[in-house]
């Protein structure tokens, strides 16, 4: 195995007085794609959130223990969550393009980050951020119309080309599929299994399926713990542990 992208560590979450993550420890593999599942309220989103620190935006909420990306603590007072977000992208459920063109919308963050000299290198993010999102030519001629006119799987598609956009090491993905169709998503995974060579890719998922096709490993979660984590085929065909056993059979969740 090769050293870790992400290495959590004795991780508790807390909203208020209710714990939601429960000592969490997980190495996360460079260059892949790792898979969370687990029943509806069992925390995935939650210690997603962790990885990127979008958990500081929610008041009520509390992280505790510690979350080394390249072995650099990202809850060190010096880190700028601004700059960590461009390290660490991330993908919601729904589609979020801002309501601005398809240009604008790839071209917002590069600009904020100061990423491009001037016009042409701004053109130049554009374009291969479209091309590494397999949109380019969907759009490359109608770049000065607005994303909120594309199609659903399309609008998911320009929100990952977004994200990468910034150049991100990571891209956090939360349930990226879930208001997509089969077509739509089929695209989305394709997606997914050609940014691996380039990105270490977290998703939550709750589609066992989805996680089977799309991920080399699989963390199951319940009740706030990570149950066990593996290499996803075995997490599906030998799980160690009865809880994941339970839920991949259809027991609960
Ligand atoms: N913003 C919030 N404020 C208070 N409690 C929250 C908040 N977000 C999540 N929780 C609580 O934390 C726990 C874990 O929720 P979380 O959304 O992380 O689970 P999940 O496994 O992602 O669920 P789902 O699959 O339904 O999205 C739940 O008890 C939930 O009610």
């Amino acid at each position: 195995m090769t050293d870790s992208k992400i290495s959590a560590n004795k991780v508790q979450v807390y909203y208020g007085d209710n714990q939601a993550i429960k000592d969490v420890d997980i190495e996360i593999q460079p260059r892949s794609v790792t898979a969370f599942i687990g029943p509806s309220g069992c925390g995935k989103s939650t210690f997603l959130r962790t990885i990127n620190r979008m958990n500081d935006t929610i008041d009520i909420c509390r992280v505790e223990g510690s979350i080394k990306i390249d072995g650099e603590d990202i809850y060190d007072p010096k880190v700028d969550p601004v700059q960590l977000r461009a390290k660490v992208g991330m993908v919601f459920q729904k589609p979020n393009p801002f309501p601005k063109s398809i240009y604008d919308n790839i071209a917002y963050g590069p600009r904020i980050h100061g990423l491009a000299k001037n016009k042409s290198e701004l053109d130049d993010i554009v374009s291969s951020s479209l091309q590494k999102a397999g949109l380019w030519e969907e759009v490359k001629n109608r770049l000065d119309e607005p994303g909120t006119g594309m199609s659903g799987g399309q609008q998911q598609r320009l929100c990952i080309a977004r994200a990468i956009a910034v150049s991100p090491e990571v891209i956090l993905m939360d349930e990226p599929c879930s208001a997509l169709d089969p077509i739509a998503t089929a695209k989305v995974e394709e997606l997914i299994d050609e940014l691996r060579e380039n990105y270490t890719i977290v998703i939550v998922t709750h589609s066992m399926q989805q996680a089977a096709r799309v991920s080399q490993r699989t963390a199951f979660f319940h009740l706030g713990i990570l149950v066990e984590e593996g290499p996803t085929q075995d997490i599906f065909t030998n799980p160690k542990d009865k809880r994941t056993q339970d839920y991949i059979t259809g027991r609960f969740g």
